[in-house]
């Protein structure tokens, strides 16, 4: 049995019409933190959306957490996702419920219904990211930083079987994107499985890691030189 949690074979993504990145052949292990870089414009966004299907993947092999890319139809995707934890640069929490009630709306809409097992689910990923203290705060009461840490405790609550983190440090300031950065690592020891598309090189390295690169219609794998 392999361990991929991601696989792609001589794959190619599509904005529309416009081919961003071709033969793309790159996967990840159960366990791996990977980071994806490259410049702006050069495709990491559109690779993640292929990723958690919200671009469909028109040419090439691609399977993901057990789904085939390929195949994919669009009743499969909120299964997909709740096998997937998603972050995004600009966190998307619900403004006007606290931290408590927007785990609670996803662990709903996900299909849990026993109050006792939401609350320790709850409970037990804000320990995660160290902000069991700041559940009966609203989004809009938290630092960056803060939010970044909700955000990545929502991402967690269906125990997904890969993260995808789309530049999460991109709004944060260098101290906190460490202190972010950190509650990552530390899921990833734990188990997780992290695809970490990222502008921020001081964090690469700061923490070396798997790095894809995207470039000239490309994605391969660095050879990160540790300093
Ligand atoms: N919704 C869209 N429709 C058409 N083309 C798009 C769309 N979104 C992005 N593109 C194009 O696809 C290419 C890749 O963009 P993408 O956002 O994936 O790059 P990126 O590497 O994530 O950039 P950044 O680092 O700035 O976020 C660019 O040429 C962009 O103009």
């Amino acid at each position: 049995m392999s361990n991929h949690v991601l696989y792609l074979n001589d794959a190619s993504i599509f904005q529309g019409d416009n081919l961003v990145l071709s033969d793309v052949s790159v996967s990840i292990e159960k366990g791996e933190f990977v980071y994806l870089i490259g410049k702006t414009g050069t495709g990491k966004s559109s690779f993640m959306k292929t990723l958690y299907g919200d671009l469909p993947l028109q040419k090439g092999q691609g399977h993901i957490v057990g789904y085939d890319l390929a195949t994919l139809k669009e009743r499969d995707i909120p299964f997909l996702r709740r096998k997937l934890g998603v972050v995004f640069q600009d966190f998307k929490l619900l403004n006007d419920r606290t931290v408590h009630s927007n785990l609670d709306f996803v662990l709903k809409a996900t299909g849990w219904k026993d109050k006792v097992a939401k609350e320790n689910r709850i409970n037990e990923v804000l320990a995660k990211v160290d902000m069991k203290t700041k559940a009966f705060k609203y989004p809009y009461q938290l630092s960056g930083g803060e939010q970044q840490r909700i955000a990545i405790a929502r991402a967690l609550l269906n125990d997904p079987e890969l993260i995808l983190a789309d530049e999460p440090t991109g709004n944060l300031d260098p101290q906190t994107s460490v202190e972010v950065m950190e509650v990552l690592r530390e899921i990833n020891k734990n188990g997780n499985t992290i695809l970490m598309a990222t502008h921020d090189y001081a964090l690469l390295l700061k923490y070396p890691s798997k790095t894809l690169k995207c470039e000239d219609s490309q994605i391969f794998e660095v050879v990160q030189k540790t300093v």
